[in-house]
């Protein structure tokens, strides 16, 4: 009648960890990498979102969380145990039921310039056709080169790599995140990644963030070995730059906070869509106070108009 102890030969009679993940190249990569630092016995689960159905342009889907509302419903409907997603697809307001369990280690925070022939932002001809989803980038494009014509594209990777690479390329180069094309094994197709001084990443670009159910111990313990908590404090304090300007993950909005030793340092700017403005802000101080700095950030950015440049 009593169900099999915990430990000892509990590996082979516990139930595994159904971990969700989208099914794309890159959602299958980190989550098999994440999730073979799990403990115990994991089965991937894959869910299928909107985000990845629909191809309108990403600014025009609805804003926040296309990626996410398909795997959070299946945590709460009990079909996974955790789910592992793109740090940066998380929406900035907590979902009752659902507990961010473990933040790990970032991987590389910038953006890539993938161009053809190894063309980089300071050598592409001028008027340049450069692909990317993102409002932000767009901007800090435009801000960095006004000749460039940027071009809205979506798709999945390689997709995306392609329209700069292929044989048949129609653009010159397109914009994408180093952490991505580095989990998707595309490290090498990196002509230039940009400095975070110019672009100035989306909050929490580079981070994945893992949910459980509130109160579901056993997946929160399995998880609890990858947690980083100088990434989670870090991606925390963008995210409240996000928050604080009511901007989506679309939006016009960078933020970057990196840590050295038990000092913080965040970085945070709001663009005009067309490159021709930005605000930019910065603090520094104790890491254990990153939440506070991000805030008081935030206030500054406000102060200076940020949330009519951001529209
Ligand atoms: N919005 C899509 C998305 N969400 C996370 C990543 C990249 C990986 C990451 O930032 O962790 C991407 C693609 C991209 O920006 O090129």
């Amino acid at each position: 009648m009593s169900a099999a102890p915990l430990g000892g030969t509990g590996e082979s009679t516990a139930a595994p960890l159904r971990v969700g993940t989208r099914g794309s190249l890159l959602a299958l990569a980190q989550t098999h990498d994440i999730a073979a630092r799990f403990a115990g016995v994991v089965e991937i689960v894959e869910i299928s979102t909107k985000g990845d159905v629909d191809r309108s342009p990403l600014s025009q889907l609805g804003g926040t969380g296309v990626f996410v509302s398909a795997l959070r419903d299946a945590l709460l409907g009990g079909e996974i145990d955790v789910a592992v997603h793109s740090m940066k697809d998380l929406p900035t307001l907590p979902q009752e039921g659902i507990r961010l369990a473990a933040v790990p280690v970032r991987n590389d925070p910038r953006d890539a310039l993938v161009a053809r022939d190894g063309l980089q932002l300071k050598t592409l001809p001028k008027g340049a056709k450069v692909g990317t989803g993102s409002p932000r980038r767009k901007a800090q494009l435009l801000h960095a080169r006004p000749d460039l014509d940027v071009v809205d594209i979506r798709g999945n990777i390689t997709t995306r790599m392609n329209r700069a690479l292929a044989e048949n390329a129609d653009l010159d180069a397109v914009v994408l995140a180093v952490a991505g094309l580095n989990r998707g094994g595309f490290s090498d197709r990196v002509s230039e990644a940009l400095s975070t001084a110019e672009f100035l990443p989306a909050p929490a670009q580079g981070a994945l963030g893992i949910e459980t159910r509130d109160g579901d111990e056993r997946s929160l313990a399995a998880v609890a070995g990858v947690d980083d908590p100088v990434t989670a404090a870090c991606a925390a304090a963008e995210r409240i730059v996000l928050r604080g300007l009511e901007a989506g993950c679309a939006a016009p909005v960078g933020a970057f906070a990196r840590a050295d030793g038990d000092t913080v340092q965040i970085d945070a700017a709001a663009y005009a869509l067309d490159g021709s403005r930005s605000i930019r802000a910065s603090r520094k101080g104790a890491v254990a106070d990153a939440a506070d700095l991000a805030a008081d950030l935030v206030a500054e950015l406000l102060d200076g108009g940020a949330k009519e440049l951001v529209g």
